[in-house]
C-alpha cells in the first residue's frame, strides 16, 4: 500500500507508458493539448496528454462524460488539432485524416440507398479494383461479420447490431493499418453488444490490426483491451494506464476477469489524495 496525489499518479501513469513501448510507438501521442473556446472561456479538453501505442496493439480509452477520449481519439485520427504537442503514426506527423486508418462512429454512417455489400464496397473503391473483385471481398467481410445472406439487404431492413457489424465488415475490407473506434456500441442492447465484443476481439486476434476504441463500459474495456487508457476529465487527463494480461480468450465470468474489473473500479474511485494499491 502506498500513498501518493493525483500529479503524482499521472506522473506515474505517463512514465509506464513510456516504459511499456520501448522507444518502438506505433502511435506517438506527445504532450498534446487541445482547447475549445466555451462561453466562459478557453477549455482544455486534453491537457498535456501522451500515449504511445505499439502496432497491433488494442488500447481502450476508458472514462467519464467529457474527460476527452473522442477528443484523443479524433486528434490521433487527425480530425482535430492540437494547440500544442504532436502526433505521429509509423513516425509520420498527422495533419489530417488518413484512408490507411479508418474511424468507426457509433451512429454506423451506412448509406440507406445502397445495399449492404455495396456499402461495404465503398471502403475499397478508392483502391481502383474491378468491380469482381470488389465484391469478392466485401462478401469475404459480410461472411467474417455473420451477414453473408444479407448482402442484398438496404440497411434500414437491418437492426442496429446488424448495421454496426456492416460498418464494421466495411472498416475490414479497406483493409486498414489502424482502426479508431468511437463507442461503437453505445446505441446497442446488452446482449447484441457483447455479441459484437466477441466479434471484435476475434478479428483483432485473427487480423491484428492496431485498434483504439473510445467506451465508457469497463466491462467492455476489460474485455477487449491489451491495455486501458483510463481518463479523467476538468481537464482531460490520463490518470492511469492499466495492462489487461487475461490472454486471447477471455470469459466475462471467470475471477480474473472480475478482479480486474475491480482495479478499474477502483482507479475511478480515487479521490485526490487516497490509499491505492499497485494494479498493474
Ligand atoms: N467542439 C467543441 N467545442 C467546445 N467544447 C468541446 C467541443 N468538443 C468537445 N468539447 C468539450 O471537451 C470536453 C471533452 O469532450 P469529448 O467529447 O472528447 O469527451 P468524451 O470523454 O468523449 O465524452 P463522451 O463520453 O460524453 O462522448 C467536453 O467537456 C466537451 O464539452
Amino acid at each position: 500500500m502506498q500513498t501518493e496525489n493525483r500529479a503524482q499518479t499521472e506522473n506515474r501513469a505517463q512514465t509506464e507508458n513510456r516504459a511499456h513501448t520501448d522507444n518502438s510507438a506505433y502511435i506517438d501521442v506527445r504532450n498534446v493539448t487541445v482547447t475549445y473556446a466555451q462561453k466562459k472561456g478557453e477549455f482544455r479538453a486534453l491537457d498535456d496528454v501522451s500515449l504511445f501505442v505499439g502496432k497491433g496493439e488494442f488500447i481502450c480509452l476508458l472514462g467519464p462524460s467529457g474527460c476527452g477520449k473522442t477528443t484523443l481519439l479524433n486528434v490521433m485520427a487527425g480530425f482535430e488539432k492540437a494547440a500544442k504537442g504532436s502526433v505521429a503514426i509509423d513516425g509520420e506527423a498527422v495533419k489530417r485524416p488518413d484512408p490507411r486508418y479508418v474511424t468507426i462512429f457509433q451512429n454506423y454512417g451506412l448509406l440507406p440507398w445502397r445495399t449492404v455489400r455495396k456499402n461495404v464496397e465503398l471502403g475499397l473503391e478508392t483502391k481502383k479494383l474491378p468491380r469482381a473483385q470488389r465484391s469478392k471481398i466485401a462478401d469475404r467481410y459480410l461472411e467474417m461479420v455473420g451477414l453473408g445472406d444479407f448482402r442484398h439487404h438496404h440497411p434500414g431492413q437491418l437492426s442496429g447490431g446488424m448495421q454496426q457489424r456492416v460498418a464494421i465488415a466495411r472498416a475490414l475490407a479497406a483493409d486498414p493499418e489502424i482502426l479508431f473506434m468511437d463507442e461503437p456500441f453505445g446505441a446497442l442492447d446488452a446482449i447484441t453488444r457483447m455479441k459484437l465484443q466477441d466479434d471484435v476481439r476475434r478479428l483483432s486476434d485473427e487480423e491484428k490490426k492496431t485498434i483504439v476504441f473510445v467506451t465508457h463500459d469497463i466491462e467492455e474495456a476489460v474485455f477487449l483491451a491489451d491495455r486501458i487508457v483510463v481518463m479523467t476529465p476538468n481537464p482531460g487527463r490520463i490518470r492511469s494506464i492499466v495492462d489487461v494480461q487475461l490472454g486471447h480468450v477471455r470469459d466475462r465470468t471467470s475471477d480474473e476477469f472480475i478482479m480486474m474489473r475491480d482495479k478499474i473500479f477502483a482507479v475511478f474511485n480515487m479521490k485526490t489524495e487516497r490509499t491505492v494499491e499497485y494494479y498493474i
